[in-house]
C-alpha cells in the first residue's frame, strides 16, 4: 500500500507540473526580457530605429506575457492547495467515518482537533507553496546558468558555485540550529491542549477552586510557547540573512569579475549587462523559496500525526458479503470472551445470554462489574475475542454494521445534542420524519407539554450541547429522538442517574409506554426505573450472578433483594 504523502504527491502531480511549468516560463520571460534589455543598451547608438522599435514591442509583450502567466500560476497555485486541502481531509476522515472505526480509542481530541485543522493547513501549505518552490528554485536555476554558460562557460561556472553555496550553508546552518526549534510545535501543543481543557471544564474547575492552579500552568505553557516562537523567529531570520548574503555576494561578485574582464577587454561588454540582467534571476526563486521555508519545519513536525491518523484503520469490518438482515430481534450472546486491550484478564469468560424480543431486559451491578463493556459487545463498537453473538439467527458479525446499527437506538447518560434547535435534533436520526411524527415522539417521551409552552416551540434553540436545557428535558429529548429513528431495539444506559425525582418518574412512564412495543435493554443504579422490567440480569466482575424476573429476585436473597432492601431503606 502506497504511504498516505505519496499517494497524495501522486494524486496531485498534474497539477504540480502545470504549476512548475508555469513557474519556469517566467523564469524564461525575465532571461529574454534581460537579452532583449542587453540588445536595446547595446544598439541604443549602433541600431536602427526600426531595430530599436521592435526590440521595445517585443520587450513590451513579454512583460505582458509574463504579467498572464504570473495571474495564471497565482490561481493555479490557489486551487492546486484547494485541491491538496479537499484531499487531505477526504485521506484523514475516511477512517473516522467508517462505522467499524472507534477513533477516541486511539487519539486525544486535543490531538485530533491539532491534527485535523492545523495539519491540514500546514501541509497545504508545503504541498502547494514549499514543493513548488523548491522544485521551481531547482529548475530556473539550472535553466539561468545554462543560458548564461551559453553566452560565457566561466561565468555560468560561477554562478552555479554561487548558487551551490546557498543551500550548503543553509544546510551548515541549520545543523547546528535545528535543536533550537523543534519546541515550538510541541509547545503549541501543550498550549492547546491545556486551553482546550480548561474551557471544557471551566465549571468544574470553578467548583473546585482550580483556576488559578490552572491559569498558571496555561501562563507557563504560553512563556514556554513565546520562547519557542522566538528562537524559531530568530533562527529564521538568521537563514533568511544568510541566504541573502550569498545572492548579494554571489550577484555582486560575478558583477565585479566580468566588470574587471571587460576592462581587460577578454570579454563583450554585452556580457557584462548580460550578467547585470540575468544574475538576481537566478536567486529570485531562492528568495521565494526562503519565505515558505517554515512551512517544511511544520510539516516534518506535524507529518507523524498525521500518517499515524491516515494509517488508522477500522478495528471492526464489514464482512466481505454482509448476510441479509434477520428478521428477529431477540439478541442471545454465545460463550462470550473480552479482554479490553492492555488488560491481563478478560472482564468476560464464556459469558452466555439471551436478550429476549420485545422484553424489557434490566442490567444491574457494582461499578466496574462490565455492564457498559457488555453493551459495547452488544452494539458492535468492540468485538469479543471468542464466541458470537447473534441478532435471531445471524451473528452480527456476519451483518452490515449500519444496517445492524440501524437495529438500534442508544440514549446513554451524557446525551450528545448538536447546537442547533430542537427540530434539528429530533431529526438527526431520521431527517425524513414528519412534524407529526416528531410531536408523537414528544407526547411519548412526557416532553410535548413543554416544547408547545415554548415560544419558538420546534424553533427553540438548544445552545451548545443542550446547555439552554435542563438535564430531565434533556434526557427525554434524546429519548424522543430515539423513538423517532423507530428502531426495534432500545438500549438506555443509566438514563435516570441524574435526574430528580419528578423527572425520573417522567421517565419511568416513558418506558412503561414502551413495554412490549420494543426489545428494551436498560442499566440502571436506581432499582425505580427496572422495577417493571420483564428480566433482570446482575453481573458481578464480568459474571452474571442472578437472572430472573423482578418479582423472583426479590425473595432470592441476592444481589437484586439487598439493593432492593438497601434503596427501601433509604426512601
Ligand atoms: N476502554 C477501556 N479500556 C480498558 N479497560 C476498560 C475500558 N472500559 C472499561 N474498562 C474496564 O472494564 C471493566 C468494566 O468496566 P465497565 O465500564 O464495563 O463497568 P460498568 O459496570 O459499566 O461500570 P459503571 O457502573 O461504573 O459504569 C473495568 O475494570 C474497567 O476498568
Amino acid at each position: 500500500m502506497k504511504s498516505p504523502s505519496k499517494l497524495l504527491t501522486a494524486q496531485i502531480l498534474p497539477a504540480l507540473i502545470l504549476n512548475l511549468l508555469s513557474g519556469v516560463l517566467i523564469t524564461v520571460s525575465y532571461l529574454l526580457q534581460a537579452l532583449l534589455f542587453t540588445q536595446l543598451i547595446i544598439g541604443l547608438n549602433a541600431s536602427t530605429s526600426n531595430t530599436l522599435m521592435t526590440l521595445i514591442v517585443m520587450l513590451t509583450g513579454n512583460a505582458l506575457l509574463r504579467a498572464v502567466l504570473m495571474g495564471f500560476r497565482a490561481m493555479q497555485t490557489e486551487q492546486l492547495a484547494a485541491n491538496v486541502r479537499t484531499r487531505l481531509r477526504l485521506q484523514l476522515f475516511r477512517p473516522l467515518l467508517t462505522p467499524g472505526f472507534d477513533i477516541m480509542q486511539h487519539h486525544s481530541a486535543a490531538k485530533l482537533q491539532a491534527t485535523l485543522v492545523e495539519g491540514v493547513e500546514v501541509m497545504e501549505g508545503f504541498y502547494s507553496r514549499y514543493l513548488p518552490a523548491l522544485l521551481l528554485a531547482l529548475l530556473s536555476g539550472a535553466v539561468t546558468v545554462i543560458t548564461l554558460a551559453s553566452f560565457d562557460l566561466l561565468s555560468g561556472a560561477i554562478l552555479l558555485l554561487f548558487l551551490v553555496t546557498c543551500p550548503v550553508m543553509d544546510h551548515l546552518f541549520m545543523r547546528q540550529q535545528r535543536r533550537h526549534i523543534v519546541g515550538v510545535f510541541a509547545a503549541m501543543q501543550h498550549f492547546a491542549e491545556d486551553l482546550m481543557d480548561a474551557l471544557r471544564g471551566m465549571l468544574t474547575l470553578k467548583a473546585c477552586n482550580a483556576v488559578p492552579r490552572f491559569r498558571a500552568k496555561i501562563a507557563d505553557h504560553a512563556a514556554s510557547l513565546r520562547r519557542e516562537s522566538m528562537t524559531t523567529l530568530r533562527v529564521t531570520m538568521m537563514r533568511g540573512g544568510i541566504t541573502r548574503f550569498v545572492s548579494l555576494f554571489g550577484t555582486s561578485g560575478l558583477l565585479i569579475i566580468n566588470a574587471w574582464r571587460t576592462m581587460q577587454g577578454t570579454v563583450d561588454p554585452a556580457l557584462l549587462l548580460m550578467t547585470l540582467f540575468i544574475t538576481w534571476e537566478a536567486f529570485r526563486p531562492i528568495l521565494q523559496l526562503e519565505t515558505v521555508f517554515h512551512t517544511l519545519w511544520a510539516a516534518q513536525e506535524m507529518r507523524p500525526a498525521m500518517q499515524e491518523l491516515a494509517a488508522s484503520t477500522a478495528t471492526l469490518h464489514d464482512p466481505d458479503f454482509p448476510h441479509p438482515m434477520p428478521a428477529g430481534n431477540t439478541l442471545h450472546l454465545e460463550a462470550i470472551t473480552y479482554r479490553w486491550p492492555g488488560q491481563h484478564q478478560p472482564l468476560f469468560n464464556n459469558l452466555t445470554l439471551t436478550i429476549a424480543e420485545n422484553r424489557h431486559t434490566a442490567f444491574i451491578g457494582p461499578s466496574g462489574s462490565g455492564k457498559s463493556t457488555l453493551f459495547q459487545l452488544i452494539t458492535r463498537f468492540i468485538a469479543p475475542q471468542s464466541g458470537a453473538i447473534f441478532l435471531g439467527d445471524e451473528p452480527i458479525s456476519e451483518l452490515s454494521i449500519a444496517a445492524f446499527r440501524r437495529r438500534i437506538s442508544w440514549v446513554s447518560q451524557q446525551v450528545f445534542l448538536i447546537d442547533g434547535t430542537l427540530a434539528e435534533n429530533l431529526r438527526l436520526g431520521r431527517p425524513d420524519v414528519t412534524e407529526a411524527e416528531i410531536w408523537q415522539a414528544l407526547q411519548q417521551a412526557q416532553l410535548a407539554e413543554w416544547v408547545q409552552s415554548l415560544p419558538q416551540r420546534l424553533n427553540t434553540l438548544v445552545g451548545e450541547n443542550g446547555g439552554l436545557l435542563s438535564g430531565g428535558q434533556r434526557q427525554r429529548l434524546a429519548i424522543a429522538r430515539a423513538l423517532l429513528k423507530q428502531s426495534p431495539i432500545l438500549i438506555l444506559d443509566e438514563i435516570t442517574s441524574n435526574l430528580d425525582v419528578v423527572n425520573e418518574a417522567a421517565i419511568q412512564r416513558v418506558i412503561s409506554s414502551l413495554s412490549g412495543h420494543c426489545t428494551l435493554i436498560s442499566i440502571a443504579h436506581r432499582l425505580n426505573t427496572i422495577a417493571q422490567a420483564d428480566h433482570i440480569v446482575v453481573l458481578q466482575d464480568g459474571d452474571i450472578i442472578e437472572q430472573g424476573s423482578p418479582a423472583r429476585l426479590r425473595f432470592e436473597n441476592g444481589y437484586y433483594a439487598s439493593l432492593l432492601q438497601s434503596q427501601e431503606t433509604i426512601l
